[in-house]
């Protein structure tokens, strides 16, 4: 993978399919633009998958997981070891992302991109693409070296590739891992230039001089790298292996005409990594959410994505992005099924 060429390899939206998704929204029996954002979401459907209409059938949702060596400093709620047994849970079918993908008929895969304890599994839907015990403390030194860095990325890539041969035709974005707000909040910082206190929330419900500590933290983090940061240096100093892989995720799926459904504070911090190797790859993204973490809304706007989805959620796991699947669906169904003025014999506008 030569990040200087990455653009090159994902093309443009088809503007031909837009357009004519345009026009077949202007043709259907509602008041012109009456389904707001389903509209435009079919249209860049449309643009996504070069079919107008488009269809989405066989949606996935792909969880990434792992440990974050700041948890150390107390910046979470809850110690790493739920990370792992978050997995378990996972697995299990016991967690909410696996309540909300079977009420919306995803498939789920979880992935170990570096669980402190590497975790061996037999199930179908687990995969290893271990990066090691967790990363260091990125307050007091890169979370992990340019390598594994490049690694996670690849490794991203290549699931997205995979799925998109099994016939996905939507990868909705999830993560678990102990401490990484305070990952995605450095990484929102960087990548929005704001300052610490503005990006960094409570995570899993830090409080009081907890909270403080955080956002010392991120700024600690954030002098360390220096504002002047760029390439894949971000994610090797202040990012996580779960963050590099979704952000490989976004990469290969734009690379090969897949939406992708973004999720909460982390899975968005991703789509920052992948915004700065790749910004064509925005084109392919959805943000499902706007929940209840500051630098979510921060890096969103950076991202220039309008969240379909606004409960509060401060979840992640890939909750909202799972929510957000029927509307994609139904934007999709719309530009399908909606009968036209012309064929329901409706008159249009005076
Ligand atoms: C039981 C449990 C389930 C979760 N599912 C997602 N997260 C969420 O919380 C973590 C990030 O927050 P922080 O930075 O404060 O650690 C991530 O694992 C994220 O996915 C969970 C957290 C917990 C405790
Ligand atoms: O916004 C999120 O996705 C989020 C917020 C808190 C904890 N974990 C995830």
């Amino acid at each position: 993978m030569n990040i200087d060429d990455l653009s090159a390899t994902i093309a443009e939206l088809d503007s031909a399919a837009m357009q004519q998704a345009q026009q077949r929204q202007e043709q259907l029996t509602k008041p012109q633009g009456a389904l707001g954002l389903l509209e435009t979401l079919s249209i860049q459907l449309a643009g996504i998958t070069q079919q107008c209409p488009p269809s989405v059938q066989k949606p996935i949702i792909v969880v990434a997981a792992a440990d974050h060596g700041v948890a150390e400093y107390g910046v979470s709620a809850y110690p790493s070891s739920v990370t792992a047994q978050m997995v378990a849970n996972f697995l299990a079918g016991g967690a909410a992302v696996s309540v909300l993908a079977r009420h919306v008929g995803a498939e789920l895969l979880i992935i170990d991109a570096g669980v402190q304890t590497a975790i061996t599994s037999e199930a179908a839907n687990f995969r290893s693409e271990w990066l090691g015990a967790g990363t260091h403390n990125l307050a007091i030194e890169p979370a992990m070296s340019l390598a594994q860095a490049q690694s996670a990325l690849e490794r991203g890539m290549n699931i997205a590739h995979e799925l998109a041969d099994a016939g996905h035709d939507l990868i909705a974005l999830g993560e678990m891992g102990i401490g990484n707000t305070t990952a995605a909040a450095c990484l929102t910082a960087i990548y929005c230039q704001q300052p610490a206190a503005v990006v960094t929330g409570h995570g899993t419900g830090v409080q009081a001089e907890h909270y403080q500590r955080k956002i010392e933290v991120v700024a600690q983090a954030v002098a360390r790298v220096g504002s002047n940061v760029n390439g894949i240096k971000p994610l090797s100093e202040v990012g996580g292996f779960e963050i590099g892989i979704l952000a490989g995720v976004i990469m290969g799926a734009a690379q090969r005409r897949v939406p992708i459904l973004v999720d909460g504070f982390i899975t968005t911090a991703a789509a920052l990594v992948a915004q700065s190797l790749a910004p064509t790859a925005l084109d392919y993204c959805i943000a499902a959410h706007s929940g209840a973490e500051p630098g979510h809304r921060i890096a969103l706007q950076q991202l220039g994505l309008r969240p379909l989805l606004q409960l509060d959620l401060r979840l992640g796991e890939g909750s909202g992005a799972a929510l957000a699947i029927p509307l994609v669906q139904a934007a999709c169904h719309i530009l399908r099924e909606m009968a036209t003025f012309a064929s329901a014999q409706v008159d249009t506008a005076l």
